[in-house]
């Protein structure tokens, strides 16, 4: 049965770290924008990953940070994982000997493969949605079906996900995996032990039922 990977972004605090983790996550995304109101210090980031055991990857996320600012985090963070989310190419992105993902924002003329193919040195493509002004965490989907064999890369999908949501999105798509934040918040930064819970459990349900088909 293929276990569709969970990535909860925008965590803030450990407790909620380790609810993620014991609920189940595969991936903890920490945000390095200072804009957000999900955004981390490093102070936080290395309390987050203090708490966060071996094999589950700690993602650190930037949107056109300076390649200065991400090296001074990597110095000073456990990261597994980078998460491109601003106009990085693919030349700034591999620069950091760190495996790395590159989201792809789902605007109406986007040419969904030709957008994802600047990017096949990545690990993969983060798929998210497009809204005007604002770099992610945007709370909305975009039509997943766009996306359908639009790529050969692994595919992390975001972009409005929830629990009632999410087995319709894994239905469609068939990501690797999956991306939430606001979807298991209780306020931007701060998590919901019980929508973590939901969520994870209907990956799980939306898992088993592609194994019965
Ligand atoms: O979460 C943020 O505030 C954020 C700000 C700027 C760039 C990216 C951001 N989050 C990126 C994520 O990985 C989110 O999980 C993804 O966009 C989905 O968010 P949501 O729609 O709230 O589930």
């Amino acid at each position: 049965m293929t276990r569709t990977r969970i990535k909860i972004c925008g965590i803030t605090r450990p407790e909620d770290a380790l609810c993620a983790v014991h609920s189940g996550a595969d991936a903890i995304g920490l945000v390095f924008y200072p804009p957000s109101p999900r955004a981390v210090s490093i102070e936080q980031a290395r309390e987050v990953a203090s708490v966060v055991p071996p094999l589950v990857t700690l993602v650190a996320l930037f949107v056109d940070a300076t390649a200065q600012e991400i090296a001074r985090v990597l110095e000073s963070v456990p990261v597994g994982l980078i998460q491109f989310h601003g106009n990085e190419d693919a030349a700034f992105c591999g620069q950091f000997h760190r495996p790395w993902i590159k989201a792809i924002r789902i605007k109406d003329d986007l040419d969904v493969a030709a957008a994802c193919g600047a990017y096949d040195a990545a690990s993969g493509v983060l798929l998210d949605a497009w809204q005007e002004g604002v770099p992610g965490g945007t709370g909305k989907t975009f039509e997943w079906s766009r996306a359908e064999g639009r790529t050969s890369l692994p595919v992390v999908l975001a972009g409005g996900l929830n629990s009632s949501n999410v087995g319709s999105a894994i239905k469609t798509l068939g990501p690797w995996a999956v991306d939430v934040s606001g979807g298991v918040e209780v306020s931007p930064g701060i998590k919901d032990a019980g929508k973590i819970e939901q969520f994870i459990a209907a990956v799980r349900v939306a898992d088993q039922q592609r194994a019965e088909e």
